[in-house]
């Protein structure tokens, strides 16, 4: 994987300055339980959530995706309840924001301090263009109350941190894209948050400049024990910066997990996505088809060649690729062997033995494989 620059000025990561690095134990650091919306119009209801149970586990970032009109917004917006749910339940970070908000009058304050420790990024920056770019930084710390020189100490202390110390005075309009969206990250970490939602950060970024943005989510991650929740349309996105994903169909999540079981569980759609296999499913009559996955240290292993000398078969390669996902080296590879499945069953044994991920295609006993494989994985 291509190393990116931290900042469009190519500076280094620098210290952060605000939270001590706290790697995140594992536990779920936002949860929604039975999550629905329905919108109603006048003459319609649309149901953009149907019953999401998500979980993000603090430290990790973890992307969305789906296709258009899946209710990837509906959810990320729902998670800071800007946009209310019609049931169900909302935890970040221990808070029940959905209970907050039915509180009545009280609600407002509170659900506005929880709100602080959820910083949210968006697609067009939503910067306000009469304010300069320290001001724009400093709005969330007048909503909280901060003085006016703490306001100016941290607003300075973030843009340094996105690579943008030099234009704290420049206003919107005199920025590029990526700065623009400098400026937001800035803001949306002016809380202190624990928490980030990132609403398509990079839809409207040229490809060079989405690197480096995502680059620099990746570090605030790593460096602030930032936990990451972002929508995407691009595989791309979750492949540079993803621990996990969820994909949404309908206004339900219909697979999550980490990539590395994601890639490891036959029929997965995402892995799918994030890794196409070329090659002919169906290779030439009376041979097996077979889908490998190599994880971490197997990418390196001579397996094949091992196979074709033990077993005394010719082995076609169909397609095979390597590639980074989630910061790890992956690797997928089609392969025929031949003859039909059952005379099969020893050499894809011996596969399985090595540690590799198997999945037989386009056979009729495939399917009978692949779900055994996949009741294993469960
Ligand atoms: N305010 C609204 N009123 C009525 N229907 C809405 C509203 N917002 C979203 N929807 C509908 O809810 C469904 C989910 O929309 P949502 O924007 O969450 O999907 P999405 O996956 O984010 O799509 P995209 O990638 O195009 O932004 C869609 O059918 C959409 O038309």
């Amino acid at each position: 994987m291509p190393r990116f620059a931290l900042h469009a000025n190519g500076d280094a990561a620098r210290p952060c300055a605000f939270r001590a690095t706290s790697p995140g134990d594992g536990s779920p650091v936002i949860t929604t339980k039975g999550l629905t919306k329905v919108y109603r119009t006048r003459d319609r209801e649309v149901t953009a959530l149907d019953g999401v149970d998500l979980h993000v586990r603090e430290g990790e970032v973890h992307g969305v995706v789906g296709q258009s009109g899946a209710g990837k917004s509906t959810l990320i917006r729902a998670v800071n309840l800007l946009e209310v749910p019609t049931s169900g339940t909302v935890t970040v970070d221990g808070t029940d924001l959905t209970a907050l908000a039915g509180n009545g009058k009280r609600a407002g304050a509170e659900l506005r301090k929880a709100r602080a420790r959820i910083g949210m990024v968006f697609q067009h920056f939503n910067l306000l263009s009469a304010r300069t770019v320290q001001d724009n930084v400093e709005l969330p710390l007048e909503i909280l109350g901060h003085s006016g020189a703490e306001r100016s100490r941290k607003a300075l202390e973030l843009l340094d941190l996105v690579g943008l110390a030099d234009k704290a005075k420049a206003y919107p309009a005199q920025l590029s894209g990526g700065q623009k969206q400098r400026v937001g990250i800035a803001r949306a970490l002016a809380g202190d948050p624990k928490v980030l939602l990132s609403d398509e950060a990079t839809s409207a970024l040229d490809p060079e400049t989405t690197r480096s943005i995502l680059q620099l989510l990746r570090d605030l991650n790593r460096d602030l024990g930032l936990t990451v929740l972002l929508i995407t349309h691009e595989m791309d996105v979750v492949k540079a910066v993803c621990d996990s994903a969820s994909l949404m169909k309908n206004g339900k999540i219909t697979e999550s997990g980490a990539l590395s079981d994601l890639l490891a569980t036959p029929g997965s759609e995402i892995a799918a996505e994030l890794f196409p296999l070329t090659g002919d499913p169906l290779g030439a009559p009376d041979r097996t088809v077979v889908d490998i996955t190599f994880l971490g240290e197997n990418t390196g292993q001579p397996v094949i060649s091992h196979l074709a000398r033990t077993y005394n078969i010719d082995v076609s390669i169909l397609g095979a690729a390597m590639d980074t996902v989630g910061g790890k080296q992956v690797g997928r590879m089609r392969i025929e062997l031949p003859g039909p499945y059952e005379e099969n069953v020893v050499p894809i044994g011996f596969l399985r033995e090595q540690g590799l991920q198997i999945e037989i295609v386009g056979a009729a006993d495939a399917v009978k494989d692949t779900q055994l494989v996949a009741g294993v994985a469960q």
